[in-house]
């Protein structure tokens, strides 16, 4: 993981006058690639002095840091970043792994009897392979000046740097022979619409290449170890219409066997592709089983596709399930707004998911319209005090008879108890900020002797297990494809993602460390809303528009804000 050195973060994060927690620490941390910049940008922008030129960023993992005044630090920079998102290849243990002609090609998918006008185009006219040269740009603005809105820059000038990471498809050389390949799916953590139409893919996939050998583990990890759970032989006559209904056909589990005993029992079921949907911990358990793969020298293909609701991988436009979320989540908000405005003095209080970052509560308020206060874990924000969100509900109670609060569940943990709780997979179980957010509020209006009809609305389990939608659906689709890709052309321990719209594989661990960072994507977003002036902080509630300096104190207020520039 990448570090910056401990008296800037401290700094930094005494200037933004955020709590000095450990998120906010977490949150501060991260360098190249410009979000560090971006943040001290921020800072300098609110306060109006340069401090950036002092940030040294270095990474752990190579103990190097970048030295401007190199004249060739932009080419290392370049050839770091080639090494850090190099996808590792079969060949890289097996130097001598045969290759053959890649059996994805026309002639597999296209019926033989077809009219063709021009003729039936052979397969080696099929322009449809990916050259493993080819690359796909990382960062697609070139920001002229670091204080250009949003400005991502590595170095003080501002210098463009092109960053170029593999772009996913099949290749013309496939390094497994479709019928010596067992292939294994499996589905882990938390439900997310689109899990069915992503295991749907890889199927139709694996049989376009000519596998007949395909089995769902059950349950997640946990189906490699229990003796009780047999695995799902599986074909396109069985998935064929499983994207028509939301979870996952093979079940899903959070915990689970240790990763010596998942690729020892990989080894007694002869699997050598494994396809694993699930989110940060299941890439760490793919990673780990690639590793221990790779220590046993067994010719297996590990490949990933994220999974997470939450979209909180940094690097990624978007992770599938994500759109679906965001639109079953302002359903959620529109009752809560009728109810609110249908009720005197009404207040409609509606929980999302959201971990540790506020996308799916920013996004589905600003679609919505309806939300006047959105809570995301990124900004700290009071509920008591002048500048708090009570103070605010009243305001607007006041001013327009109702409000809508829109809340992410990890928002607010600072102001209640811990829970002291994990899941099967050591997850730390959040208390829940809605409910304490009802009774709070009920509580302040009560003490004010002012009525207040406060409504709770919490969709969580709703949106999660939805049926996922034609946006997410296609997504779903070409992820699922590339994910098979991946594994024919030899590749092993990466995971497949979309781009800049362009699809393309990333190693595991890029990943991995990239959502670390990932909460401060959706703080770079909410602050860009700031830009666009149609987001503003209810800090202090009487001047609605504020400063940037302001902006990050206290909770948003998205009411009607549609209009938002996203950066
Ligand atoms: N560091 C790790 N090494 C190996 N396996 C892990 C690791 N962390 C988690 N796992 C395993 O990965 C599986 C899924 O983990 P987890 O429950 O955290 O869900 P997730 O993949 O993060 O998805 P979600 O986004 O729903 O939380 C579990 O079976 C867990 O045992
Ligand atoms: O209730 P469960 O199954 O543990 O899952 C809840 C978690 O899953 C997520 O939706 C991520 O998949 C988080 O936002 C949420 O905290
Ligand atoms: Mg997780």
């Amino acid at each position: 993981m990448e570090i910056l050195s401990h008296a800037i973060t401290a700094s930094a994060s005494a200037k933004l006058s955020l709590p000095r927690n450990d998120n906010v620490h977490r949150r501060l941390v991260g360098c190249r690639h410009g979000f560090s910049y971006l943040n001290f940008r921020t800072l300098r922008s609110q306060r109006g002095r340069r401090i950036f030129s002092k940030v040294q960023c270095s990474q752990q993992s190579s103990n190097n840091s970048i030295d401007f005044s190199d004249p060739d630090w932009k080419s290392k920079f370049q050839q770091d970043l080639e090494r850090r998102f190099n996808i590792p290849h079969i060949t890289d243990i097996f130097p001598d792994a045969q290759s053959f002609p890649s059996t994805f090609c026309l002639r597999m998918r296209t019926p033989v009897n077809e009219d063709f006008a021009e003729g039936y185009p052979s397969d080696e006219e099929w322009h449809g392979y990916i050259n493993n040269n080819d690359r796909v740009l990382l960062k697609v603005i070139n920001y002229s000046s670091h204080k250009s809105a949003g400005a991502e820059c590595i170095d003080p000038n501002c210098t463009w740097v092109e960053q170029w990471v593999h772009r996913a498809g099949p290749r013309e050389k496939i390094y497994f022979k479709p019928e010596e390949v067992k292939a294994a799916i499996v589905t882990c953590g938390g439900l997310c619409p689109g899990l069915n139409d992503v295991i749907r893919q890889i199927v139709i996939t694996l049989e376009i290449y000519g596998v007949k050998n395909i089995v769902g583990i059950p349950f997640g990890y946990r189906g490699f170890s229990d003796k009780d759970l047999d695995e799902v032989p599986l074909s396109r006559k069985v998935v064929q219409n499983i994207h028509l209904s939301g979870g996952s056909l093979l079940g899903v589990s959070r915990g689970g066997p240790s990763v010596s005993d998942i690729v020892t029992n990989m080894e007694e079921r002869g699997i050598n592709m494994l396809f694993v949907l699930g989110g940060n911990g299941t890439h760490a358990g793919a990673n780990a089983i690639h590793n221990e793969c790779r220590k046993r020298k067994l010719k297996v293909a590990v490949v990933g596709v994220p999974k997470t609701i939450d979209n909180d991988i940094l690097l990624m436009d978007k992770t599938f399930g994500f759109d679906t979320a965001v639109e079953e989540a302002q359903r959620a908000i529109n009752p809560a707004y009728i109810e609110a405005h249908s009720a005197y003095h009404g207040i409609g209080i509606v929980k999302l998911m959201g971990r540790s970052s506020g996308f799916i509560a920013m996004q589905s308020s600003l679609a919505s319209g309806q939300v006047d206060i959105c809570l995301i874990p990124e900004v700290p924000f009071r509920l008591h005090g002048p500048h708090g969100v009570l103070r605010h509900l009243k305001y607007l109670i006041e001013t327009k008879g109702s409000a809508v609060v829109c809340v992410a569940e990890g928002a607010g943990q600072n102001l209640i108890e811990k829970t002291n709780a994990t899941d099967a997979s050591g997850n730390i179980v959040l208390g829940d900020i809605g409910v304490h957010i009802q009774q709070e509020t009920k509580k302040y209006f009560k003490e004010l002797g002012i009525p207040a009809d406060v409504k709770y609305i919490d969709p969580t389990y709703m949106i999660r297990a939805c049926r996922a939608n034609a946006s997410d659906g296609i997504l779903c689709t070409v992820l699922g494809q590339n994910a098979v890709h991946g594994a024919f052309a030899g590749y092993g321990g990466i995971t497949v993602g979309i781009c800049n719209t362009h699809y393309v594989y990333f190693p595991i661990p890029e990943k991995q460390v990239e959502r670390l960072r990932a909460a401060l994507k959706s703080l770079i977003m909410a602050v860009a809303t700031f830009v666009g002036d149609v987001v503003y902080s209810t800090s202090p509630i009487n001047k609605p528009r504020l400063s940037l300096a302001k902006a990050s104190t206290t909770a948003f207020v998205v009411r009607g804000a549609r209009q938002v520039i996203i950066l």
